[in-house]
C-alpha cells in the first residue's frame, strides 16, 4: 500500500481479502441489475397483456413475476446494503492498522522530526474518508449498476423514449457535477491539514496546561483553537452543500424531463393507451432510476470532496510497512562496543553534532559520558543503540560492523532509561512489566525492591495496581525515573544507557538506585551513563567529556 495515488491508497487499503470482497459485491450488483432490469420488462408485459382488459382479465402469471422480479430485486438491495457497509468498515479498519504500522515502522530520526499530531489526526482522516469518502463511492458504484439494469429495461420496452431519459438525465448529471467541480476542489485540498491542525493544538493544550495557566494564555489557546475549527467547520459546512446541489438539482430537474418524456410518449399516435406500458415503465423508472442517478452524483462529488482528505492519508501511507519477519536473536556482545572515527550531523543542520569521535566501551564497563548542554551526548547515546546511523565512521560490537540488517539485533542487547521516561496509562505493575503480556509478579516487586519503591507501592491502597495516570502524571518526577529503572531492572539487558534518568532522584533515592547499578554491573551489565550528580560519576569506572565534537577521556 503506497504511493500518494488515491485510488491506489483504495485499492491497497482492501488488501487481497478486501478485493476478494470487492468482485462479490460486484457480481451481487450485476444481479441486482438484472433484477431491476426484469422488475421493469415484467411490468411492461403486464401492462401489454392486460391492455383493455377488466379486472378479471389480469394476467395472473405476469402480475406473479412483476412481483417476483421486484421481490428479488429487494432481496438484492438488502444484500448490497450488508456487502456494502461490511465492505468500507474492513477498509477503514485496514486502512488505519496500516496507518499505525508506519507510524511503527519510521526509525528513530524519522519519527523526532515528524509531528505526532499526524498518527492521531489519522483517525479522524479515516474516520472522514470512511462516511464521505468510500460510503458514497460503493453506493454509487452499486447505483450505477442498477441504474444501467432499470435503463436497459426501458430501452427494451420503448428504445426511443428510454434514450430521451437516458439522454436528458445524463446531461443533467454531467451539467450538475460541472457546476460544483470547481469549488469542491477548492475546499478539499485544505481539508486534511485542517484536521491535522485541529488536532495538534488539542495536543498543545493537553501538554502545556500548566504553561498555559501560568502566562494566563488560557483564552489565547481558546481562542486560537476557535479560529482552527471554525475554518474547518465552515470548509466542511461549504462541501457538504456542495455534495448536496448536484443531488437535489438531479432529482427534481430529472423528474421534470421524465415527465416531459411521459408527456411526448402519451401525444404519440395510438394515444394513452398504447403508451401505458412506458408509462409504467416510466413511473417505476422515475421511483427507481433517480434515487440511483442521485447516489452517483453524490458518489462523484463526495470522492472530489475527500480529495485533501485522501491525499493525506495516501501520504502518512507513503513509508514503509513495519517488518512482519520474528525478532531477531541479539547480536553476540561478550567484549566490546567500538566507535571509529564516528561523525554525525542531523539532517538540516551544516555543522556535525559529532566529529571524528573514537571510543570503545569495555563489556561490564560502567562510562559516564559528561559534556555541557548540547554537546551530544545524548546522541552519542543514541549512535551506540543503534537509533540514529554515523554520517561517516562506523560502530563495531565485538568486532562486527553495526548496519542495515544487524541493527535490530544489536538493539535487543539494549535497555534505555530516559531523564523523561514514557510511562502509559495503566497500573504500576503493567509500567514496569512494559509491553510484557504476562507479567511476572515476582519479578516486578523484585525490580521495584531494587529502586526503593516498594515500600511506597505496598503503602498504597491499590498496590502494584494503582494506575500511573496519563504519561505518569500522578507521580512525581523521581517516582517517574525509578519506575522506568525498575522496568529496565525487570527486562535486563547486557547494555544499559541511563540518559539523565537519575537527576530528580533524592539522595536516599539515589543511594537505591546507586546500589541497584552496582548489582547489576557485578552481574556483567555494560553501563552508559549521561550524568552530572557527583555520586553517580564517583561510581564510574571512566569518564569521557564530550568538546567541540571530539570526545576525550576524563
Ligand atoms: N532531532 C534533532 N534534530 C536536529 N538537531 C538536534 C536533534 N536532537 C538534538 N539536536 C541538536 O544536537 C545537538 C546535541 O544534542 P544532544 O541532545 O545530543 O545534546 P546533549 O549533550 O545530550 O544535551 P543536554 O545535556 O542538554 O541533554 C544540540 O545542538 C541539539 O540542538
Amino acid at each position: 500500500m503506497s504511493g500518494d495515488n488515491p485510488l491506489r491508497l483504495l485499492t491497497g487499503a482492501l488488501g487481497r481479502e478486501g478485493r476478494r470482497r470487492l468482485v462479490l459485491l460486484g457480481m451481487l450488483t450485476l444481479v441486482g441489475g438484472v433484477a431491476e432490469f426484469a422488475s421493469l420488462a415484467a411490468l411492461a408485459a403486464l401492462f401489454r397483456d392486460w391492455l383493455g382488459g377488466t379486472a378479471a382479465d389480469l394476467p395472473r402469471t405476469r402480475l406473479a413475476l412483476f412481483a417476483g422480479a421486484v421481490l428479488v430485486a429487494a432481496a438484492v438491495r438488502l444484500l448490497l446494503l450488508a456487502a456494502n457497509q461490511r465492505l468500507a468498515f474492513e477498509t477503514g479498519h485496514r486502512l488505519l492498522v496500516a496507518v499505525q504500522r508506519r507510524v511503527l515502522a519510521r526509525d528513530w530520526q524519522a519519527h523526532a522530526e515528524a509531528r505526532s499530531s499526524g498518527p492521531l489526526a489519522a483517525m479522524e482522516l479515516v474516520e472522514q474518508w470512511l462516511f464521505s469518502g468510500l460510503m458514497p463511492v460503493l453506493q454509487g458504484a452499486s447505483a450505477a449498476v442498477l441504474g444501467a439494469g432499470i435503463l436497459i429495461g426501458l430501452l427494451w420496452v420503448d428504445p426511443i423514449a428510454a434514450l430521451a431519459a437516458g439522454a436528458l438525465l445524463g446531461g443533467l448529471f454531467v451539467l450538475t457535477t460541472l457546476l460544483v467541480r470547481p469549488a469542491l476542489h477548492r475546499g478539499s485540498d485544505t481539508l486534511g491539514h485542517d484536521y491535522e491542525a485541529r488536532v495538534a493544538a488539542v495536543q498543545d493544550h493537553v501538554g502545556a496546561l500548566r504553561e498555559l495557566i501560568l502566562a494566563g494564555a488560557r483564552g489565547v489557546a481558546a481562542e486560537r483553537f476557535r479560529a482552527i475549527d471554525r475554518q474547518l467547520a465552515d470548509n466542511r459546512t461549504r462541501l457538504a452543500i456542495l455534495n448536496g446541489v448536484p443531488r437535489i438539482l438531479v432529482e427534481s430537474l430529472g423528474l421534470v424531463a421524465l415527465a416531459l418524456v411521459a408527456a411526448w410518449v402519451a401525444g404519440r399516435p395510438g394515444g394513452l393507451a398504447a403508451a401505458l406500458p412506458t408509462l409504467g415503465a416510466l413511473a417505476l423508472g422515475a421511483q427507481r432510476l433517480l434515487p440511483q442517478l442521485q447516489a452517483v452524483s453524490a458518489a462523484v462529488n463526495s470522492w472530489r470532496a475527500t480529495r485533501g482528505v485522501q491525499q493525506r492519508l495516501a501520504a502518512m501511507l507513503a513509508g514503509p510497512d513495519l517488518d512482519g519477519t520474528a525478532r531477531p536473536t541479539p547480536l553476540p556482545f561478550t567484549d566490546d562496543i567500538a566507535l571509529e572515527d564516528v561523525s554525525f550531523a542531523y539532517q538540516g543542520r551544516a555543522q556535525p553534532v559529532l566529529e571524528g569521535v573514537s571510543l570503545t566501551i569495555r563489556k561490564g564497563e560502567r562510562v559516564a559520558l559528561v559534556g555541557r548542554s548540547g554537546s551530544g551526548k545524548s546522541t552519542l547515546a543514541d549512535l551506540v543503540m543503534g537509533l540514529l546511523a554515523p554520517d561517516r565512521g562506523r560502530l563495531l560490537v565485538d568486532g562486527v560492523a553495526l548496519g542495515g540488517g544487524n541493527i535490530e539485533a544489536w538493539q535487543r542487547n539494549v535497555a534505555h532509561v530516559p531523564q523523561a521516561p514514557f510511562l502509559a496509562d495503566d497500573s504500576i505493575a503493567r509500567n514496569i512489566a512494559f509491553m510484557d503480556d504476562a507479567p511476572d509478579y515476582v519479578r516486578i516487586v523484585q525490580a521495584a525492591r531494587q529502586v526503593g519503591l516498594h515500600e511506597l507501592i505496598s503503602g498504597l491502597p491499590r498496590g502494584y495496581e494503582t494506575r500511573v495516570g496519563e504519561r505518569g502524571q500522578l507521580l512525581s518526577g523521581g517516582q517517574r525515573q525509578r519506575l522506568a529503572l525498575a522496568r529496565a531492572l525487570y527486562a535486563p539487558a547486557p547494555l544499559l544507557v541511563l540518559d539523565e534518568a537519575t537527576s530528580a532522584l533524592d539522595p536516599q533515592s539515589e543511594a537505591h538506585v546507586l546500589a541497584a547499578l552496582d548489582a547489576l554491573q557485578a552481574a556483567g551489565t555494560t553501563l552508559l551513563l549521561i550524568a552530572h550528580r557527583p555520586a553517580i560519576l564517583a561510581g564510574c569506572d571512566r569518564l569521557v567529556r564530550l568538546e567541540g565534537g571530539r570526545a576525550v577521556e576524563g
